[in-house]
């Protein structure tokens, strides 16, 4: 598929419903007797071609998520559907043409994401090789010039620096054109100057073919190279960042980052740790309906006698 193809297919499945469509998704491990509830309900949507980064502490179920979106895993409960194909309700044979053909993954460790023994351009074809695509030739020198590494076309990967590896792979995973591109910590490895390289180069390689991604990271500079980054706290996605450009009215425009916390369908909100401490908020917390807003204050904070007298009129 062409570039323009790429963009057209993009088009044409933004006004469609999500690549990425998680709800109420829970996973559960069980080891040695102790239950850990990795993901407790997370939401989570994600339009076609648009990039996401997904962070969050150690632990919070950023690696889990992932792999039940690489079809890797399978969720305890809750739905969840990438590209239009559910992921709890499978076949094998379903789920094997998935993983060639609709999500492509790139690991952390850039020795997982390739073979040792073939070249640069090998590893690219390797994907279309196993799926009988043809113009593999071309399309190979496609993708490595897309991501900036068609010089290194007939080195081994142990030939290559870590940056370049990580580019190799981003390649490889976009081989088959997958509709969702799935990265767990793809700068991990690698220096600050290769990181943003290869997340500036994964973004564009990603606009240019229309792809969704969604990349797991610690790094906080990825944030700067994505539109939407999504924090996830205790297995749920509690905030989000937008990024967004705006025109001042001298005509110059800048960036604008606005946070904003996540509501699920049943209105439930998760408050920032910081604000729970600040305002003691604890066991229960008394809401007050404004115009256009509804305030949070302490369950134990003395009511106003008028609010009082109003709040008995409105719920009465
Ligand atoms: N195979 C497993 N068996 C049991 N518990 C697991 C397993 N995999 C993950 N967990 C637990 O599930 C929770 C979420 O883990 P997960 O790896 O998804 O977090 P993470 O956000 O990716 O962390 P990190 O940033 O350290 O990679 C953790 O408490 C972890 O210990």
């Amino acid at each position: 598929m062409t570039s323009d193809q790429h963009a057209a297919r993009r088009g044409h499945h933004l006004d469609q419903h999500p690549d990425i469509w998680c709800e109420d998704l829970v996973r559960i491990y069980h080891t040695e007797g102790i239950e850990v509830q990795a993901l407790q309900g997370l939401n989570l949507t994600v339009d076609p071609g648009d990039i996401v980064a997904l962070v969050g502490a150690s632990g919070s179920g950023k690696s889990t998520l992932l792999g039940i979106l690489s079809g890797h895993d399978r969720p305890t409960g809750g739905r969840a559907r990438v590209a239009g194909m559910d992921l709890l309700a499978m076949s094998q044979r379903q789920r094997v043409d998935y993983q060639r053909n609709i999500v492509g993954f790139v690991w952390q460790q850039t020795s997982r994401n390739l073979l040792p023994f073939l070249t640069a351009a090998e590893n690219v074809a390797l994907p279309m090789v196993i799926g009988g695509a043809r113009d593999r030739d071309a399309r190979v020198r496609e993708l490595l010039a897309l991501l900036g590494v068609e010089e290194q076309a007939g080195r081994l990967p142990k030939e290559l620096s870590g940056g370049q590896q990580q580019r190799v792979a981003i390649a490889t995973a976009l081989a088959n054109s997958p509709r969702v591109l799935l990265a767990d910590e793809p700068t991990g490895e690698l220096d600050e100057a290769n990181s943003e390289a290869v997340l500036e180069v994964m973004r564009h390689a990603a606009t240019q073919l229309g792809t969704t991604v969604l990349v797991v990271t610690h790094d906080p500079r990825v944030s700067e190279h994505v539109r939407r980054t999504i924090q996830i706290r205790d297995g749920r996605t509690s905030t989000e960042v937008l990024r967004r450009t705006v025109r001042d009215e001298d005509g110059s425009e800048r960036l604008l980052a606005e946070e904003y916390t996540v509501i699920d369908k049943a209105g439930r909100i998760q408050l920032p740790p910081g604000h729970v401490e600040e305002f003691g908020l604890r066991d229960r917390v008394r809401l007050e309906k404004g115009d256009r807003h509804v305030e949070v204050h302490p369950g134990d904070e003395d009511v106003p006698a008028a609010r009082r007298s109003q709040h008995e009129e409105e719920t009465r």
